[in-house]
């Protein structure tokens, strides 16, 4: 006897709640004789979850008695039973599956009168019943697994009830065993349910059926059993679950029972219940065949997915364990050889060697914070997120450069050296600059400040700050908050957030290396609003050298000393700057250039750095001064010198071109070349191109021969001038700022400030009608409220002043006005054109032109009283490039003015006025027009 244990496939494929594992125990002496009919073949059944249900089978030789044993009780059986004797039979209900002909099944017995009719059967000798499988529900997915259909549920059923739901087809069942309510059916043939007799328990009319009759050496049947067969075997590789119980079958098989092979394949398949039952309800062998054929098939691709799943589960699993393996191996020898403490011990040990030298200068507080991390992170595993976060946290605490101090230059002169080496000019930053020295010399010591550079774009506002942290000897480092709306990128995260940071300040001093930077803080007039806290306060504290000698930043939670760093800002428009900030600065503005200062910074800065920077020699080109001053005048006429910069190197990369075209040019053909080269490899041929005479004048063709290094300098020199300057950049963007030669009568110049610098702006004013009696002012030109409010003003303002000059001239009264300030696309505002509106007017009203070349600004009051203005040193430099000679300004600006640089002021007449009747002399006196 043999007996084979293994867990079915099928069931364990699809996990369903109580199908049962499949388990075979055979007798291989059985399957080998040569009759079927007398071969004893059991598949044996058992419950999943009832390994004791197991049950052993004796099959003991060729009779047609087998004597089955189970390990509680045993019964002998007639093998072959009579159909005659068994017409009417006991329905059995099976929940989950057919039972297939020989094969074994458990089944539960819940009918208590249905298990004492079994009993009693058993008695008489008799042990056979009918099992049919039972329906599902109706509308239920056969594919679906009903966990819920129970024998408990079947139990429920009424006699009727259960009768209804019964499948036509089922199989004559022997009851091999009864054990409590576990009954284990023997297969035996197929039956069909023709009556119901009784219904309780259900008591059914029978036939027996028998297989179609098949040829048994037809040539397709064989094929088919044989190709399940070998789908049995090829499943036999793949899915090791079948291996057991299918190989036995498989291997040992000799003469092959076609209907039992099918039966064999559909029983262990994890096809459905529906499908199974149509394979036992087929009784011709060959579509049999064929159904189980296809059901194993399914099978097979499942096991080939499964198997691949398995292969790859297990190649992860077996690299990690490799990769684990080998970690634990290398800690090993490490540790064995003394390379080594354990990871932790090693990672403390670093960060203590990089604290060392700074142990000294570390405050105490700090030194406490490292220790206690240091040894919380001891007790934390290396793998948890905790772990990373204080090693994070530690490496900042250790980076930081706690009383590190770069040793600052005291030096005025030096000082002053490197200053007036980078920028021209800006003598008023600079001043500021020697002042702080010289304030630190005296006290040894120089204090935290905050320097506010305001001024338009391109004045040098950044890159003197650069310079100034050079002359200082401190380490420079800029951030630009321009649209910053996050606190936390000033002050950081709190560590507890994934992924924190410190703010840019702990940033700024890890990156310098150093506790006194010089730190540039970029456009801070642009500051966002910010959202969940205002940067701007945030700003406040790390500026305020009264709190920022105590700096928290929220990551690192230890106080941090700022009070050494030197703060600059950076701003275009200075009253953008919010106000608490503004107080706690020391604004220095930087106006813009004139024309003057400008040829200056562009001869001996930005051609010097172009240069370079485009690898051209000093006598390979030159630029005239007349090609610099059209530039300047027609291109780059903005208060900064960027553009001018832009343009300088668009000269010089054009001319680099024409340099290397040049070259290329003198250069001998290929041929050429690799005939002179024959010889001496390093000589190329070239024409000494300075001189317009050959370099042999007495054979021009010939060439002269010289070392490739050599030959690459020898090139001509590009000559820009005013004549080809369009070439290298093209037509002028600027056309004259003056609209008019001469201003004709009701226009006036004024002069505006913006954030770009100052800029000449003509008011115009003109009677649109005759209103007798209903003078009005209609005004044009993008003007702001407070323009407008300004017009109005100016209006009666005029309207007065005519009455006092010409009692009799009743203009004002008698006309619709129309004032327009060109350059109607640009939005405008302010009151400081209220002088010029009312000199446009009353020009207009008196028929009179204003003096030629003047300029005016200054905000007027009802009475004609004129307040202060801002901008005078943009104002001026735009009236200078606007070929203005006179200005008037208010006299509250006189000191702005004196304050200017001589060359600012050179050749311009200016008059300080207090109230309106000044301006109007200055304006209508004389008869230059
Ligand atoms: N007085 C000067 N001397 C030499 N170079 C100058 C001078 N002023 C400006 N520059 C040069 O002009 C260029 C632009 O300057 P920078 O970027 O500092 O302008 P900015 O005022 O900071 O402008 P923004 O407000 O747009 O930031 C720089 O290359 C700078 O070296």
């Amino acid at each position: 006897m043999l007996k084979l244990l293994s867990h079915s496939s099928s069931s364990c494929l699809r996990p369903e709640a109580s199908s049962p594992v499949l388990r075979v125990l055979g007798s291989l002496t059985a399957l080998t004789r040569p009759n079927p009919n007398l071969a004893r073949r059991a598949f044996f059944c058992s419950d999943a979850n009832n390994e004791d249900g197991a049950v052993e089978i004796e099959f003991r030789g060729t009779g047609n008695v087998t004597k089955a044993e189970s390990n509680s009780s045993s019964a002998i059986m007639p093998t072959n039973p009579n159909p005659e004797d068994f017409l009417t039979v006991l329905a059995l209900p099976l929940p989950h599956r057919p039972l297939f002909p020989g094969f074994y099944m458990p089944i539960y017995v819940k009918d208590p009168k249905l298990l004492a009719a079994l009993q009693e059967s058993r008695k008489r000798q008799a042990p056979y019943a009918g099992a049919f499988l039972v329906k599902d529900k109706p509308g239920t997915d056969p594919s679906m697994v009903s966990g819920s259909e129970t024998e408990k549920s079947i139990h429920d059923l009424t006699g009727k009830e259960l009768f209804n739901r019964l499948h036509e087809v089922g199989t004559l069942a022997q009851i091999s065993s009864i054990q409590g309510d576990q009954v284990v059916l023997i297969g035996h043939r197929r039956l069909r349910i023709t009556e119901m007799v009784d219904e309780d328990p259900v008591t059914v009319k029978v036939d027996h059926l028998k297989d179609k009759p098949f040829d048994k050496d037809d040539d397709v049947i064989k094929e088919t059993s044989f190709e399940v067969i070998s789908t049995l075997r090829d499943v036999l590789k793949t899915s090791c679950l079948w291996r057991d119980h299918a190989q036995i079958y498989t291997q040992h098989i000799s003469d092959f029972n076609f209907p039992r092979i099918a039966d064999f394949g559909a029983a262990i398949s994890g096809a459905n219940k529906l499908q199974c039952q149509q394979v036992l309800e087929e009784l011709d062998v060959y579509e049999r065949l064929k159904l189980t054929l296809e059901l194993v098939k399914k099978e097979i691709e499942i096991s080939k997915i499964q198997e691949s799943l398995m292969k790859k589960m297990e190649e992860k699993m077996l690299a990690e364990q490799r990769r684990n393996l080998l970690n634990e191996q290398l800690k090993a020898i490490k540790k064995e050889l003394g390379v080594e403490a354990d990871d932790k011990t090693a990672l403390c040990d670093k960060f203590r060697e990089r604290l060392e030298p700074n142990r000294e200068k570390c405050p105490p507080n700090v030194l406490q914070v490292i220790e206690e991390e240091l040894s919380k992170m001891q007790l934390l595993d290396p793998s948890s997120s905790e772990f990373n976060v204080t090693r994070n946290y530690l490496d900042w605490l250790i980076s930081l450069p706690w009383g590190n101090y770069s040793d600052e230059n005291f030096d005025v002169l030096w000082a002053q050296k490197v200053l007036d080496e980078d920028h021209y000019g800006l003598t008023e930053v600079k001043e500021r600059i020697l002042e702080f020295i010289a304030v630190g010399k005296l006290r040894g010591m120089s204090e935290g400040k905050i320097i506010c550079l305001g001024g338009p774009p391109g004045v040098g506002k950044t890159s003197i700050g650069r310079s100034i942290a050079r002359a200082m000897n401190r380490n420079f480092f800029r951030f630009s908050v321009g649209g910053l709306t996050d606190v936390a990128e000033i002050k950081g995260h709190r560590r507890t957030y994934i992924g924190a940071m410190p703010g840019k300040m702990v940033q700024c001093l890890k990156t310098v290396g150093t506790a006194n930077p010089l730190v540039l803080i970029d456009e801070i007039d642009k500051l966002g609003r910010g959202h969940g806290g205002d940067p701007a306060s945030a700003l406040l504290e790390l500026l305020d050298p009264e709190q920022n000698a105590n700096f928290l930043d929220h990551y690192l939670d230890v106080p941090i000393d700022l009070s050494k760093v030197l703060f600059v800002c950076t701003a275009n428009i200075v009253h953008m700057i919010p106000t608490p900030l503004l107080d706690r600065m020391e604004v220095v503005s930087i106006a813009g250039y004139i024309t003057d200062e400008k040829i200056h910074i562009a001869r001996e800065y930005l051609e010097k750095t172009t240069r370079e920077a485009c690898g051209i020699e000093p006598e390979q080109v030159e630029v005239t001064d007349a090609a610099l001053l059209a530039l300047i005048e027609n291109y780059c006429r903005e208060s900064g010198v960027r553009n001018l910069q832009k343009h300088i190197e668009k000269i010089y990369r054009k001319i680099a071109l024409q340099l290397v075209r040049q070259g290329a040019a003198d250069e001998p053909a290929v041929g050429d070349q690799t005939q002179s080269l024959s010889d001496e490899p390093t000589v190329v041929e070239v024409e000494v191109a300075e001189s317009d005479e050959p370099v042999n004048s007495k054979n021009p063709r010939e060439t002269v021969k010289i070392p490739e290094s050599e030959a690459t300098k020898t090139v001509k020199k590009v000559l820009v001038d005013s004549s080809n300057l369009p070439d290298f950049v093209g037509k002028p963007v600027f056309h004259a700022e003056h609209i008019y030669e001469l201003t004709p009568v009701g226009v006036v110049m004024g002069l505006a400030w913006t954030a770009m610098g100052g800029c000449p702006l003509y008011i115009e004013t003109t009677q649109v009608e005759q209103a007798q009696g209903k003078g009005v002012l209609q005004v044009t030109g993008q003007l702001g409220d407070v323009m407008r409010e300004s017009a109005q003003i100016a209006h009666i303002v005029a309207r007065s002043i005519l009455l006092d000059k010409e009692p009799d001239n009743a203009f004002f009264a008698d006309s619709r006005l129309h004032l327009h300030i060109p350059a109607g696309a640009i939005p405008k505002d302010g009151p400081s054109a209220g002088c010029t509106m009312i000199t446009s007017m009353l020009s207009l009203a008196m028929k009179k032109p204003v003096k030629k070349d003047l300029a005016m600004t200054g905000e007027v009051t009802l009475t004609g009283r004129i307040l202060p203005i801002g901008g005078v040193k943009e104002k001026t430099i735009a009236a200078r490039r606007g070929g203005v000679k006179t200005i008037i300004f208010p006299s509250a600006n006189t000191r702005d003015y004196e304050e200017l640089a001589p060359n600012v002021k050179d050749g311009l007449d200016v008059h300080f006025v207090d109230d309106y009747s000044q301006i109007f002399n200055l304006a209508f006196s004389g008869d230059e027009n």
